[in-house]
C-alpha cells in the first residue's frame, strides 16, 4: 500500500503495526526508529522491520507513510525532528490517545505538501514495549481519524484503507469531540482504576496480602487497567486535562448521589440505577463490541476540529 513505512516508536502499538504490516504485506519496506537504543535492539532481535535507526529523521526520510507511536507528550518533539526530512506528498499520522493536544503539538511542524492525518486506534492492552505487540491487535476495533480542515480526501482514503487492512473499522470526528468521548470511555476508567488500587494499597485495616489473596474479579479487572504504562497515562492525563476534569466533575457528582442513597438506605434509587447500567452492558454485548467507543454523538468529517 505504501512503498516505505516509517514507524517512529516501537512499543505495544508500533510493534503491533509492524507485525500486521508484515503479515498483510502493506509496505515494500518497514523502517523502525525509536529513541532508546535498547528498545531498538529488541525490535531488531524480534525482526520487526527491515532497517533500524535511533534517528527519527533518518527513518522519515523518503517514507511515504510515517506513523508516530510515542507517548502523546513526546509527539511535538518527534514532529520537530522528522519535519525537515519529510518528502512532499508523504502522509504523517499518529496513534495517540488524545487528539487536540497532538494536533497542537505536531501541526505547526508539518511542512506544506505533507498530509498530516491524526488518528487513534481504539485497541490496546495494559502492556507496553515491543514484545507486547501482536498482529491481531487492531482486528475488529475502531480507528478514529480527526482530520483537519482541508485534508486531502485521497490521502485520507488511502490511510483508511491501510487501517482497514490492519483489521480496523474507520470513523472520523473532530478532535474536541474525540477527546470528550475518550475521556469517559477510556481515560476515566483508567484513572478510577489507578485510584481504587491506590486506595486499597493505602488501607491500614486490610493487609496488602489480603488484597492480593482475596481480590474478587471486579478488583482484579481494576488492577489490570492500573498496571498500564505510567508514562503513557501521565501524558494522557496532562494532555486531555479539560475533558478529563469535566468528566471527573460529573463522576464525582454522581458518586456523591450514590453515596447519599447508601447513607439514607434509598434502595429504590440504587436498584433503578443498577438496572439502568445493566442495560448498557447488555447493549454493548448485543452490538458485538465488548469495549470500544459507543455510537453516541458521532460526528462526520464535515464538522472538523475548529481549533
Ligand atoms: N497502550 C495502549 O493500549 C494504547 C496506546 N495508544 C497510544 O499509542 C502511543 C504509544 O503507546 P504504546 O505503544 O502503548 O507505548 P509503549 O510504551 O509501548 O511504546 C512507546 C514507544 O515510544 C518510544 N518513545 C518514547 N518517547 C520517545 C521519543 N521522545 N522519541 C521517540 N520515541 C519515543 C519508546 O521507546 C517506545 O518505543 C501513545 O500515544 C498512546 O497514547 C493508543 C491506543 C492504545
Ligand atoms: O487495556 C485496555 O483496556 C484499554 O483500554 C486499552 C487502550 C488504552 C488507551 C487507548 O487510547 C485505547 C485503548
Amino acid at each position: 500500500m505504501y512503498d516505505r513505512i516509517a514507524l517512529v516508536g516501537i512499543g505495544l502499538i508500533g510493534s503491533s503495526l509492524a507485525r500486521v504490516i508484515r503479515r498483510e504485506r502493506l509496505a515494500g519496506e518497514i523502517v523502525i526508529s525509536t529513541r532508546s537504543a535498547a528498545t531498538l535492539k529488541r525490535a531488531e532481535e524480534l525482526g520487526l522491520g527491515d532497517t533500524y535507526t535511533t534517528d527519527a529523521a533518518e527513518a522519515a526520510r523518503g517514507a511515504d507513510l510515517v506513523i508516530v507511536s510515542v507517548p502523546v507528550g513526546a509527539s511535538g518533539a518527534v514532529a520537530a525532528e522528522i519535519a525537515p526530512a519529510l518528502k512532499p506528498g508523504a502522509t504523517v499520522t499518529d496513534v495517540g490517545s488524545t487528539k487536540r493536544s497532538v494536533i497542537e503539538q505536531m501541526g505547526p511542524h508539518m511542512p506544506a505538501g505533507v498530509h498530516f492525518i491524526p488518528g487513534h486506534p481504539l485497541a490496546g492492552t495494559e502492556k507496553s514495549g515491543p514484545d507486547a505487540g501482536f498482529a491481531d491487535l487492531f482486528e475488529n476495533r475502531w480507528c478514529i481519524f480527526t482530520p483537519l480542515p482541508g485534508t486531502d480526501p485521497q490521502a485520507l482514503e488511502r490511510l483508511s484503507d491501510f487501517w482497514r487492512r490492519c483489521g480496523s473499522n474507520i470513523d472520523t470526528m473532530d478532535a474536541e469531540h474525540h477527546d470528550m468521548v475518550l475521556a469517559i470511555v477510556s481515560h476515566l476508567p483508567h484513572i478510577i482504576a489507578y485510584n481504587i488500587v491506590g486506595t486499597a494499597d493505602d488501607l491500614e485495616t486490610v493487609t496488602k496480602s489480603e488484597v492480593i489473596k482475596y481480590s474478587a474479579s471486579g478488583f482484579r479487572d481494576f488492577t489490570r487497567l492500573a498496571a498500564s504504562d505510567p508514562t503513557m497515562w501521565r501524558d494522557v492525563c496532562l494532555h486531555n486535562k479539560d475533558a478529563i476534569l469535566e468528566m471527573l466533575a460529573r463522576f464525582s457528582e454522581d458518586l456523591a448521589s450514590l453515596q447519599r442513597a447508601i447513607r439514607w438506605g434509598d434502595g429504590e434509587k440504587l436498584f433503578d440505577m443498577f438496572t439502568r447500567t445493566r442495560a448498557i452492558r447488555r447493549s454493548i454485548i448485543e452490538a458485538g463490541q465488548e469495549i470500544d467507543v459507543p455510537d453516541f454523538g458521532r460526528q462526520a468529517v464535515e464538522h472538523p476540529h475548529k481549533g
